[in-house]
């Protein structure tokens, strides 16, 4: 495991704060950008603090593959703590700010890409030569962002940090980080209140509840169950592998993970090459008991129902393609009217994503 992180906080009742964060976990962030999400207060803001050294408390060990980094200060620490509000230097430009970490971080002489490739990704081009005081938050987010990346740090640690983008840009920022993870190995864990957002992004969960995690696994399973309820847009994340650009119609075709080889067609994207996270929401899927033929809708797969939830406005429907779950939101009257059954084979069908 490429992370290890045990922790009590606090460790005694010294303190004006009731909360306690206790948690043993082993995170593979090698292997996937890990998202953290919970209830306000759950502590997620807090885990990440710790893990990068900002907060210490007697009750804890992180080990960070064979490196103890417990009692590293955070100018020392290989992890990177950035936070929704970006904390940039106000009285500075855009370009004198993200300079600053290039000559002063200590780990800056590790940066595996250049000012100007950070630059085009964040699309900060326009704004360099800019005051932060002149800029508003998503844009404070994005050269935050910007920042962390030219930080050289191996670990980033992300903490609501395009709370303030549309959800158009936001959802370009959040494709970066698996492909940067994919390309030069940077690494992140990031938290968020949305489970749609880390449908896009994370290929792996921790849930955290009143300072303990309550589960943790891939993403697809977690965020499929725990979607459903929770106040959250019923969403599924789908793992695969793009294997063709059709560039005639910009679209791209992703093989979905597992033996029974289905793919699915993409809005093709800069940042979609090997493995890639799908996400898509429950009401965009409909259902059909026969093989549609002549349908204008692209994405057709042969699902198993293995769930079916009556719910006060719409059922939800769980089914599994190999061993990945989908989740289908359809009104009560369809519902009654396809009268599915469990272990029922299905078309689940939607537009491209
Ligand atoms: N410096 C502090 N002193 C005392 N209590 C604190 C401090 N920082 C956080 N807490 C408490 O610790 C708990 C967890 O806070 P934390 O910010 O980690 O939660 P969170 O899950 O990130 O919440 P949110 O989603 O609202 O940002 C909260 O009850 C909070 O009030």
């Amino acid at each position: 495991m490429s992370l290890s992180i045990k922790l009590c906080h606090p460790l005694d009742n010294n303190t004006a704060s009731a909360f306690v964060l206790e948690l043993d976990l082993m995170l593979s962030i090698k292997e996937h950008v890990v998202g953290v999400f919970g209830d306000s207060g759950a502590g997620k803001s807090t885990l990440l603090k710790h893990i990068a050294g900002i907060v210490q408390t007697r009750g804890k060990q992180i080990v960070y593959y064979q490196d103890d980094i417990t009692a590293l200060l955070p100018e020392h620490s290989p992890c990177c703590y950035q936070n929704q509000h970006g904390y940039l230097f106000s009285h500075l430009t855009v370009k004198q700010n993200l300079a600053l970490v290039l000559r002063h971080g200590n780990y800056s002489d590790t940066v595996p890409f250049t000012f100007d490739e950070v630059i085009k990704w964040c699309n900060l081009l326009p704004l360099l030569e800019q005051n932060i005081s002149t800029l508003s938050g998503g844009e404070i987010q994005r050269i935050a962002f910007a920042r962390s990346l030219l930080s050289g740090k191996s670990l980033i640690l992300l903490d609501e940090p395009f709370s303030a983008l549309d959800w158009q840009t936001r959802e370009q920022m959040l494709r970066l980080l698996p492909w940067l993870k994919a390309n030069y190995g940077i690494e992140f864990i990031i938290v968020s209140h949305s489970l749609r957002e880390l449908s896009l992004v994370a290929s792996y969960i921790v849930i955290l509840k009143q300072g303990k995690v309550i589960k943790h696994g891939v993403s697809n399973e977690i965020i499929t169950r725990y979607s459903q309820g929770h106040g959250q847009q019923a969403v599924t994340a789908l793992r695969g592998k793009v294997i063709e650009h059709i560039e005639k119609y910009q679209l791209a075709k992703v093989l979905l993970d597992g033996e029974n080889e289905q793919a699915v067609t993409v809005h093709a994207n800069d940042m979609y090459q090997g493995n890639v996270l799908l996400s898509l929401n429950a009401n965009k899927v409909s259902l059909s008991k026969t093989k549609p033929s002549l349908t204008s809708i692209v994405n057709l797969l042969k699902v198993t129902v293995r769930k079916i939830e009556r719910q006060p406005s719409a059922a939800l429907i769980t089914l599994a393609l190999n061993e990945q779950l989908i989740l289908a939101e359809i009104s009560l009257m369809s519902l009654d009217k396809l009268t599915l059954a469990i272990d029922e084979q299905v078309y689940a069908q939607f537009k491209v994503l």
